[in-house]
């Protein structure tokens, strides 16, 4: 009993840490899928917000996906009511459709709906449940797909999406503190299907390789690894300043200088390179090291070869002793 109450402290003192850092705006919205993670949360922020003077509501997406997805939705509002969230919102998207596999599809819909109706209620930040353990698998997922340092750094503590502040409280909170929590508060968690459904990578590393690296490496590497998102992710973001200032120094009237950039270290010079797709309007998300070396190669390994396209839709050119950005069709390049 007193392990399960201390998951319920450990899990306001995260969420008071938090808040105590927001500056309040609107409501402090507590994204909620009804899961262990995201329900240990909105528990600890209906219980820690009112006592900081925020407001506090709750948004549930219904994906719309499984057999029963509304009533999920509709007993997660219908609970948040009852316990004191103000607005309570279920937004139901369409996922069909979308680009990028079922796991991409339904995050871009969700992030779209949360982001919608935060701005709608001009809340300060939306609150969401990744834990550790979440972080962890993030950072190994990244590892094998070779996603280099903005992967290996994980999910960030706080980001801003279309205006709106994501924030994770609950990053160094591991996923059995939040089940001991749903249970001492006697909440009956939902199990999402998909969570345990091997057609997902994510549930394949959690329910198959997790266990195998815990028992192999011992407990401590899931916290091993989620402080390796930490370091790398301060080291991103020093680097991430130094490459700004960088930035500035290689840009011309009409593109950037190969000349100024073949002078900057590959750390810095490919940071540079991201961060101008990033102002051309790529988003930098989808921006893969496979176009970050195309660009590069404009720069270090030129012979010739014709403009990068960007996701966002605008391409990169060599002009010269420049590189310069087009929106389609290609800019020219004479060699
Ligand atoms: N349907 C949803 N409605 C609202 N928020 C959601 C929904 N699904 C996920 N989220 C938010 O995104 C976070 C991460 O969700 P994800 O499904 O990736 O992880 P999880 O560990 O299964 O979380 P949970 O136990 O809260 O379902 C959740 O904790 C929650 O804050």
């Amino acid at each position: 009993m007193a392990r399960l109450a201390a998951s319920v402290a450990a899990i306001r003192v995260a969420v008071r840490r938090t808040l105590t850092r927001v500056r309040p705006n609107g409501p402090v919205l507590v994204a909620c899928s009804g899961g262990a993670d995201s329900l240990a949360l909105a528990a600890a922020t209906v219980f820690v917000a009112p006592r900081l003077g925020l407001p506090v509501g709750l948004v549930t997406v219904d994906h719309g996906l499984q057999a029963g997805s509304a009533q999920r939705a509709a007993a997660v509002a219908k609970w948040a009511t009852e316990v004191g969230f103000a607005p309570v919102e279920v937004a139901a998207v369409t996922v069909d459709g979308r680009s990028g596999g079922p796991e991409a599809a339904a995050r871009e819909a969700r992030y779209q709906a949360l982001t919608e109706v935060a701005r709608r209620y001009g809340a300060t930040a939306v609150l969401l449940g990744h834990t550790r353990d979440d972080q962890a698998e993030t950072v190994l997922l990244a590892l094998a797909r070779g996603a280099g340092p903005r992967g290996l750094a994980g999910m960030p503590v706080e980001r801003e999406l279309d205006g709106t502040l994501l924030l994770r409280p609950l990053l160094e909170v591991g996923r059995e503190q939040t089940r001991a929590a749903c249970a001492v508060l006697d909440l009956t968690a939902w199990e999402d299907p998909h969570n345990s459904d091997p057609a997902y990578t994510r549930a394949r590393v959690r329910g198959d390789l997790m266990p195998v690296v815990t028992q192999v490496l011992g407990a401590g590497a899931v916290d091993n690894l989620a402080r390796t998102a930490r370091l790398v992710a301060e080291d991103n973001a020093a680097l991430d300043v130094i490459a700004a200032a960088a930035l500035d120094t290689v840009r011309t009237d009409d593109g950037l200088s190969v000349s100024g950039l073949v002078g900057l270290l590959p750390a810095i010079r490919t940071r540079v390179l991201h961060a101008w797709c990033r102002e051309l309007g790529a988003f930098p998300a989808a921006l893969s090291s496979r176009h970050v070396a195309a660009l590069d190669a404009l720069v270090t390994d030129w012979h010739g070869q014709g403009p990068v396209a960007l996701p966002g839709g605008g391409r990169v050119a060599r002009r010269g002793g420049e590189l310069v950005a087009g929106a389609r069709p290609d800019p020219t390049t004479p060699r």
